[in-house]
């Protein structure tokens, strides 16, 4: 299987450049019988379009979805669901004058040592574009396990560089355009990115994503543990640095007594294991936390190497955000969603179904 797919049961491949005629995904493996249209989908491109405030790219895309195959009649059909979306603000011309040149940490330089050829219109392919795909199949997913399963996915921007955010209110996450739980820290990070945007610089953030409702049982012992591919779905979103399930690096300066989640007969009494114990799911919430990297492509000149090794100053023109963690929310909600759907079609193959004759431990 090629890089550019994703999944053992529920696969999602993706195709298409940021400065191309279109993007597009094939969802395979969702079963027959859901309701689904191109307004669902569009709820949750919706969330992640470019354009939408002045702290993101200005790059204005409609993110218009069509949905090509895989639904009859308004329900899926079980065959493969394909989807477009068209280019339509490229304006690759801005890209000329660094065609020869390597952005540092961007992906430039390694797309060259690997292809020997690059796209240089935009990011190309390592343009994070094409996340609007795994938003388009990841609505597909969520849409499933919320209806079938009950399983809810969502997350929100629980740092943007020094604002941390420490109260979580869902109903505020889409009210703002940093997908920020806490209403209270909004002009603190208005002002923030005002003053970024100034500079010219940008900024790292994190994010967090919860799965609630997610029944004891999905996920696998060894190599595909639920914690691992969910690790390999979240880092897989460009910029990523890190990922931390439940207490995550903080598990390091924890005793055991502090971070073992006890049971009662009514339920966990923690969870610092962040819902996942021996790679398969406890009952409890799945939590996961994703670093995000500072946008590389700047107006401050930076020093770099060009296709002839040497030296220039490269300035980036073209449109960037000026810290990609403000879009990411939904496209981390996409990829944990994928994940959950593709080890609930691997628990149904292997054991029929997840519900097992276990002690009744209420997740708390
Ligand atoms: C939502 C989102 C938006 C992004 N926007 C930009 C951008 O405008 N400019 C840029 O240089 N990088 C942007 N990035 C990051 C690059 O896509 C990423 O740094 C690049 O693909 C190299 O991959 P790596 O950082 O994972 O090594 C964005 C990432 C995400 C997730
Ligand atoms: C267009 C989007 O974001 C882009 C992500 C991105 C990057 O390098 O990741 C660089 C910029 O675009 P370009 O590919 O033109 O350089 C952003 O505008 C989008 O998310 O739809």
């Amino acid at each position: 299987m090629s890089g550019n797919t994703f999944g053992k049961l529920f696969t999602v491949t993706s195709f298409g450049e940021s400065h191309g005629l279109a993007l597009g995904c094939i969802v395979d493996g969702c079963p027959p019988g859901l309701a689904l249209c191109e307004a669902d989908i569009q709820a949750e491109l919706d969330r992640r379009k470019p354009g939408q405030s002045r702290y993101t790219t200005q790059r204005r895309e409609a993110d218009e979805v069509k949905i090509l195959s895989g639904v009859f009649e308004g329900k899926t059909t079980g065959t493969p669901i394909g989807m477009v979306i068209e280019n339509t603000d490229q304006r690759s011309k801005d890209y000329s004058n660094i065609k020869d040149q390597f952005r540092p940490a961007h992906a430039d330089y390694t797309y060259m040592h690997k292809y020997g050829v690059r796209d240089y219109r935009g990011g190309g392919r390592s343009s994070a574009r094409e996340t609007a795909m795994r938003v388009a199949a990841g609505a597909v997913a969520k849409k499933y396990l919320q209806q079938f399963l009950g399983i809810k996915v969502r997350g929100y921007l629980s740092q943007l560089g020094p604002i941390i955010v420490e109260t979580v209110d869902w109903a505020q996450v889409d009210q703002n355009p940093f997908f920020c739980p806490d209403a209270s820290k909004v002009p603190e990070m208005e002002a923030y990115m005002q003053a970024l945007n100034k500079e010219g610089n940008s900024i790292g953030a994190k994010i967090t994503v919860v799965a609630e409702g997610v029944p004891p049982g999905l996920g696998e012992p060894i190599f595909d543990r639920l914690d691992a591919d969910l690790a390999h779905g979240l880092m897989s979103i460009n910029a990523v640095k890190g990922v931390e399930i439940g207490a995550g690096f903080d598990a390091v300066a924890q005793k055991g007594t502090e971070h073992r989640d006890e049971m009662t007969p009514d339920g966990f009494l923690s969870n610092h294991a962040g819902g996942i114990l021996g790679g398969i799911s406890s009952g409890q919430d799945i939590v996961a936390h994703i670093a995000l990297k500072p946008t590389s492509s700047l107006h401050i000149p930076g020093r770099s190497i060009d296709v002839n090794g040497d030296a220039v100053e490269v300035i980036t023109k073209g449109r960037h955000d000026p810290c990609v963690g403000i879009r990411a929310t939904p496209i981390a909600e996409a990829m944990m969603a994928i994940v959950l759907m593709d080890h609930f079609l691997r628990q149904r193959g292997q054991n029929g179904g997840v519900v097992h004759n276990m002690p009744n431990i209420t997740p708390r």
